[in-house]
Parts: structure tokens; sequence; C-alpha cells
């Protein structure tokens, strides 16, 4: 008997594949590509490493090289046969800017924002009205103040971590692991300009009360997204797993602190209207602050609930972290592979800032080689990788065509098809970018053209100017007093290094480095 209800759950389980694929077949079936077993970006695809049956979610990344060249084409599909649904991927930034441009034929589904709500709806996952509204109210917190003290907290962490790592009375210092620091430095960044919320660099995990310091409830909210997003709630009550503890708690610790910043802030806010208001400005500067002024001030037509306003400090912290925490450190680690570049950057440093003061926000502007580095280091290693986006009505995509290089084509696409706009495809395409392979900082020295990894159009990053400036800040701060070396391994040679240190990066949400192992010798 259970032989025969297995059976038949076998059966339509086929029965439904079939239907599926052929169905997807006749959606993107006319353009170039492969057949796979599972979807490469579902939950399965992206939990098992790549092997024979699984592309796995970074399959990207690993084929740069030759994925579109082998099918001659800058728009291909992958369609899975037993589990999951059918994807085109394209590599054309003449795609990527037609579809995140103004008046596009294509929407962001409900599938891209999985995960990035866990805490409440915000303005990276959500669409149409309401995130017109959310975004016209987070932009404004995103200003030439905001900036001033991204640069001001930039340089505070920094010091901080010189003087608390006791890197201060050394000549040289051989840091295992970079990026656990600058994941520091950027998380601390974010929670002081965007929550207000500074935090101290030396402060333990644990308090002495035995409960998670606010540095570490941040840290484990912000690196569990994924796991809080796929365990349904009954489990943490019924397994005994201290990570899951660890995971349930962070979270319940994070969103009761943000409602009780809520209402502090709220009352903060109209005892200073109450005053008369002439400080608001001056007092509000981080972007939580401006979020709940907004709610203050405007009423419930303009403003965000305070559900929305925990949602989007949130994704703020988030988005701003990881990202550029990973950029900084892909950054580090080809000026430390490319003593040339870095030698360039620290001639400039040292023109632009007298030996006598500190680097400051003004000087932003005239330190566009450490930009450039920065931006190079990003194409390199793109932090948001993919971003998907899905088909409103029948449209064509203009895509270089491979045959005939020079020319271009329009691909064809069908109402309701979906597509990865691989960000890996389009820095790595020399259609794009000339010797792709190469670090090249120079291609950036007075580019008119907007960078694609901070995305394009509308809904662009909100965060631009905000990482920009961090990472003005703290690579000028470094670079000016250290030279930043391959921390190299007992006969290994810098090109075994970069193999080591840069060919697997982590692709999750978003594109991470791990172990980044450096030699900084001081300069000054
Ligand atoms: C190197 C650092 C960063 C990179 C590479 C980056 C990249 C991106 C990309 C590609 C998107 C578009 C995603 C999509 O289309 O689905 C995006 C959106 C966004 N980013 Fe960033 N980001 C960075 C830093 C930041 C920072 C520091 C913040 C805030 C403090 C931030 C806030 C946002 C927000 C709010 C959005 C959503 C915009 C919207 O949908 O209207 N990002 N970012």
């Amino acid at each position: 008997m259970l032989g025969l209800v297995l059976l038949a759950i076998f059966a339509l389980y086929v029965a439904r594949r079939i239907y599926i694929v052929g169905r997807a077949y006749k959606l993107v079936g006319h353009i170039p590509g492969f057949f796979t077993l599972i979807e490469p970006s579902s939950p399965i695809g992206g939990t098992f490493p790549p092997s024979w049956w699984n592309l796995g979610l970074g399959f990207a990344w690993h084929q740069k090289a030759y994925l579109y060249k082998q099918f001659n084409s800058e728009v291909i599909r992958v369609i899975p046969i037993l589990y999951g649904d059918a994807n085109l991927y394209t590599c054309s930034a003449d795609a990527m800017r037609q579809i995140k441009g103004t008046n596009s034929d294509w929407y962001k589904p409900a599938k891209a924002m999985q995960a990035i709500d866990v805490m409440g709806p915000n303005v990276v996952a959500s669409e149409g009205e309401d995130w017109r509204r959310q975004r016209r109210i987070a932009a404004p917190a995103f200003n030439q103040r905001a900036y001033q003290l991204v640069w001001q907290e930039t340089e505070r962490t920094y010091r901080q971590m010189i003087k608390d790592e006791g890197w201060a009375i050394e000549k040289s210092v051989m840091v295992f692991d970079m990026s656990p620091h600058l994941r520091k430095i950027a998380l601390f960044v974010i929670s002081a300009c965007g929550f207000g919320f500074p935090l101290n660099w030396s402060e333990p995990a644990i308090t002495p009360e035995g409960k998670m310091s606010p540095r570490e409830v941040i840290t484990q909210v912000s690196i569990n997204i994924l796991l809080r997003h796929a365990i349904p709630p009954w489990l943490y009550h019924v397994s005994p797993s201290e990570k899951l503890k660890t995971i349930d708690t962070a979270y319940k610790t994070f969103d009761s602190l943000l409602h009780s910043m809520i209402d502090k802030r709220a009352d903060e806010i109209r005892k200073l209207i109450g005053e008369g208001g002439g400080a608001l400005e001056e007092k509000i500067q981080d972007i939580f602050g401006r979020l709940v002024l907004a709610q203050v001030q405007a009423g419930s037509k303009l403003s965000l609930n305070d559900q929305e306003i925990v949602g989007n400090a949130f994704i703020m912290m988030f988005a701003g972290h990881e990202t550029t925490a990973h950029t900084l450190g892909a950054t580090l680690a080809e000026l430390a592979l490319h003593e040339e570049e870095q030698e360039k950057i620290h001639k400039h440093i040292k023109k632009v800032i007298p030996e006598d003061r500190e680097p400051i926000f003004e000087d932003y502007d005239n330190l566009e080689p450490v930009l450039a580095a920065f931006f190079e280091a990003l194409r390199l290693f793109p932090a948001a990788y993919q971003t998907l986006r899905k088909a409103a009505r029948d449209t064509t995509l203009p895509a270089g065509n491979m045959k005939r290089p020079g020319e271009m084509e329009n691909i064809p696409v069908k109402e309701g098809s979906s597509i990865f706009l691989d960000l890996v495809g389009v820095c790595y395409n020399e259609r794009n970018y000339p010797e792709p392979e190469k670090y090249m900082p120079s291609r950036w020295y007075s580019a008119t053209d907007r960078f694609l990894a901070f995305s394009y159009g509308p809904r662009t990053c909100l965060g631009i100017k905000f990482a920009n400036t961090e990472a003005v800040c703290f690579l000028t701060n470094l670079l000016r007093e250290w030279k930043v070396e391959p921390l190299l391994q007992a006969g290994e040679t810098k090109e075994q290094w970069k193999e080591r240190v840069l060919s697997k990066p982590t692709l999750l949400v978003t594109m991470t480095l791990e172990d980044i192992p450096l030699k900084l010798v001081r300069r000054r």
C-alpha cells in the first residue's frame, strides 16, 4: 500500500516537472543555455557545494571565463529539470541598464526579496507604491551632513582599532585575517551613522551579566540573515542547538532594542519641536533618527510605521555592512599584490594631505585614486553579485553579438521570464572592461559612466556615497601610515597567495572574501 502511495506521489511529481520544464522551455527555450537538475539559486542549489548534479549558487563566478562564450551569447538560459524555476542570465551592461533604467519593462519579483524582509518591510524588499514611499522617506537621510558623520566615525573607529589592537607602537604587524577587522569597522560606522549608536572596539561579546553585548547582537543579526529566513519559528522552541538559541535571542533583542529606540528618539524629537525645533537638523544626523523624524513630523501619510522603521534600520545595517567590508578587503588584497598601484596612491595621498595634519572630509574630492582603487576591487569582486528581475511584458534585450564583435543584437524575451543580472559576467565582460582580469584602478579616473556595481536607475544603491566616503577615509588613513603586503606562508609565492585568498569567495546573499592575511609595515 505504502509502495503504491509513494509511486503515485513520484508519478505526480514527474508529471508536474514535465509540465514545468515544458512551460519553461516555451518561455526561454529560444535562448541558448543549458539544462541542469537543480535551480542554482534555489535553497537546495545554494546550500550544497557545486558538483555534477548542482551548478551551485556561485556558478557564474566559477565559470566567468567561459560561461557566455561557450554559447556565443550575452544572454543565456538555465532550465532545471528536477527542482526550481528557469532563469535567464546576462553579462550585457546594456541589458542591465535597460532593465534597471526608468520606465523599465521589468520589476523586482517577490522571490528577489526573500530573506531580506525578516525584520519588517523595507526599501530594498518592496516594490511599486510601497517602495516609492519608503525611498522618498529614506533618501533625504543620505546627505552631506550624514557623509561628514561617516568620515568622522570611520576615522574614530580606525584610530580605535590601531590603539586597541596594540598596533600603535609596532613597526610591522602580521594580521592573519583582516576581514573580521574590516567587518568591525563597517559595522561600527553603520551603527553610529545609521542608528546614532556608537560601539566600542574592545567590548566583549558577552557582558559581565552574561548577556550578549550590543555589538554581538548586531553582529549575530547581520551574519545570520539566511538562517533566520530559512528556520521555521517553532524550531527555535524544540531545538537544543546553542546556535539557534543565539540567533533567536539576537533577533528578539535587536527588535526590542529598535522599538525602544524609536520611542526614545520620538520623545527627544517631540521635545526639540516643543522647544522651537531650531536644532533639529544639527541634533539628528543619523539615518535612524531621520526616519523617526519623518514619522513624527509627517503623521501617517508620508512616513514609516514602527515595523517599517525597524525593517529599514535592519536593511541599512545589512546592506551597508558586509558589502563595504568585503570591498575594503578586496581593495587591500589587490593593493598588497600590486605594489606599484599602492605606491602611486601613497604618493598621491602625501601630495594632497600635508604631514602636519590628519585627513579631513573636505579632502574627499581630491582623493580620486583612492576611490578608483576601491571601485576597481569592487569590479573584480562585485559584492551584490546577482540581482533578479522579471519581465512584465514581451520585450527585447540589447546585447553584444559575440559572433560578430562590435555589433549589437536585440534578444526577444517573453513576459514572465526571470533574469539574473549577473554582475560578475558584466564586470568580467571585455566588451565593457578591456583586459577584465587586470586590476587597473586608472580605468575609473574621471569615469563618466555610472558604475553598475551599485546598480543603476531609480533603484540605484542609496548608500553609494556613504560607502565611498567610508572607503576613502579608511583607505587614506591606513595607506598613509602603513604599507600593505600579502602575508605569505613559508615558500609561498604572491601568485599562490592570490589563488589561496582571492579565487574562492563565499557566495550567499552577497559575495564575501573570508581569510585575508596581510602584513602592515609602518611608513610614518
Ligand atoms: C560597497 C558597498 C555597496 C555595494 C556594492 C552596494 C550595492 C547595491 C546594489 C547592487 C543595490 C541594488 C540591489 C537590487 O537591485 O536589488 C543596492 C541597493 C541598496 N543599497 Fe547598497 N551597496 C553598498 C553599500 C550600501 C550602504 C553603505 C548602504 C546604506 C548605508 C546601502 C543601502 C542600500 C539600499 C537602501 C538599497 C536599496 C535601494 C532601493 O531599492 O531603492 N548600500 N546596493
